[in-house]
C-alpha cells in the first residue's frame, strides 16, 4: 500500500469509545484511510454524559502537531472539540501550514447536553477558524449560533448553509437536520449549489458520537481524493448504517456502530 491516504483528527477523547478521537480513528480505519490523531483535551465521559475534562497544555498540543506534520503526509484533516480560545489560536497557526482539505465539526455540546467548549471560544471559532475550512458540519443548534438565526424548516437550513459560506467564509456548509423532521435531511451548500441528502429516521436513543463519525467519514473520503458532494453522500450512507446498527451499550445513549458497513455487506 504505497498510496495510502492519511487522515488526521484534532479533537478530544472519549474513553467509552463512541465519540471524539476514538470515533474518528475507528471511522478512518473502517473506511480505509490511515488514521492519525492530536489530542486537545482528555474527557472523562461515557454514554450517560461528561464527568470530567482535563485540557492538555497548549505546548503539548503544538508538540503533537509538530510530531505529525514534520514526519507524515496529511491528505485531509478534521477538528472536533477545541475547548478554548487560546487552544484555537495555537491550532490555527499550525493548520494554516497544512495543504489539504479541512473538515470542521463545530463541536459545542455533547449529545448528553454537556458543554464541551468555552462560550467565548464559539465566536473565535466562527471568526477565525471557519474561513479556513473546506467544509463545516453544524447541527441545527450550531448553525443557529453561527448565523444568529432561528432554524425551523428546510428552507431555513438552506439559508443558513448559504450564509455560512457567503457571510462567514466557510468553503462549504453541511447543515444537519437529524433532530428536525421525520426524515434525517442534511443540506449541503458547496459554493455552487444546494445538495440535499435524505435518509430514513431511525428510532433509537443510541446516537452518541453521530456527528464525530459523520465528519470523520467525510474526512476519510476527502483524504482519498473523492470530491465534496460525493464524499458527503458516501459519508451519509456510512453514518446512517452506523446509527441503524447502533450498539445498545452503556446506560445512556449508546454508540454508533463503526463496523456497520461490514454487517450490511455480510447480509448481501
Ligand atoms: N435518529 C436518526 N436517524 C437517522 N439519521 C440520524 C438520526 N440522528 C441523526 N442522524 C443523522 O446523523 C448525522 C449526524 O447528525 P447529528 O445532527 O446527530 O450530529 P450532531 O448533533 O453533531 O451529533 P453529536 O450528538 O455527536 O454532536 C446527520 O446526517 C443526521 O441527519
Ligand atoms: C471529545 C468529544 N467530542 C465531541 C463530542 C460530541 O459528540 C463528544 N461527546 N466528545
Amino acid at each position: 500500500m504505497n498510496n495510502v491516504s492519511c487522515a488526521l483528527t484534532i479533537a478530544g477523547t472519549d474513553p467509552s469509545g463512541g465519540a471524539g478521537i476514538h470515533a474518528d480513528l475507528k471511522t478512518f480505519q473502517e473506511l480505509k484511510s490511515y488514521g492519525m490523531s492530536v489530542i486537545t483535551s482528555v474527557v472523562a465521559q461515557n454514554t450517560t454524559g461528561v464527568q470530567e475534562i482535563l485540557h492538555l497544555p497548549n505546548e503539548m498540543i503544538v508538540s503533537q502537531l509538530d510530531s505529525v506534520l514534520s514526519d507524515l503526509p496529511v491528505h485531509a484533516f478534521k477538528t472536533g472539540m477545541i475547548a478554548n480560545t487560546e487552544m484555537m489560536e495555537v491550532i490555527l497557526e499550525k493548520i494554516t501550514t497544512i495543504n489539504a482539505p479541512y473538515v470542521m465539526d463545530p463541536v459545542m455540546v455533547a449529545t448528553s447536553g454537556d458543554a464541551l467548549i468555552h462560550v467565548d471560544a464559539r465566536s473565535y471559532l466562527r471568526e477565525h477558524l471557519l474561513p479556513l475550512t473546506t467544509i463545516v458540519t453544524p447541527n441545527i443548534q450550531e448553525a443557529e449560533f453561527i448565523t444568529g438565526n432561528t432554524i425551523e424548516s428546510l428552507s431555513d437550513m438552506q439559508d443558513a448553509a448559504n450564509q455560512i459560506v457567503y457571510k462567514h467564509g466557510a468553503g462549504a456548509a453541511l447543515v444537519k437536520g437529524g433532530h428536525l423532521r421525520e426524515e434525517a435531511v442534511d443540506i449541503l451548500y458547496d459554493g455552487n449549489k444546494i445538495h440535499t441528502f435524505t435518509s430514513e429516521r431511525i428510532h433509537t436513543k443510541n446516537t452518541h458520537g453521530t456527528g464525530c463519525t459523520y465528519s470523520a467519514a467525510i474526512t476519510a473520503y476527502l483524504s482519498q481524493g473523492i470530491p465534496l458532494p460525493k464524499a458527503v453522500d458516501k459519508a451519509k450512507r456510512y453514518v446512517t448504517a452506523a446509527i441503524k446498527h447502533a450498539l445498545p451499550l452503556g446506560k445512556g445513549n449508546g454508540p454508533t456502530n463503526h463496523f456497520a458497513p461490514r454487517m450490511d455487506e455480510a447480509r448481501q
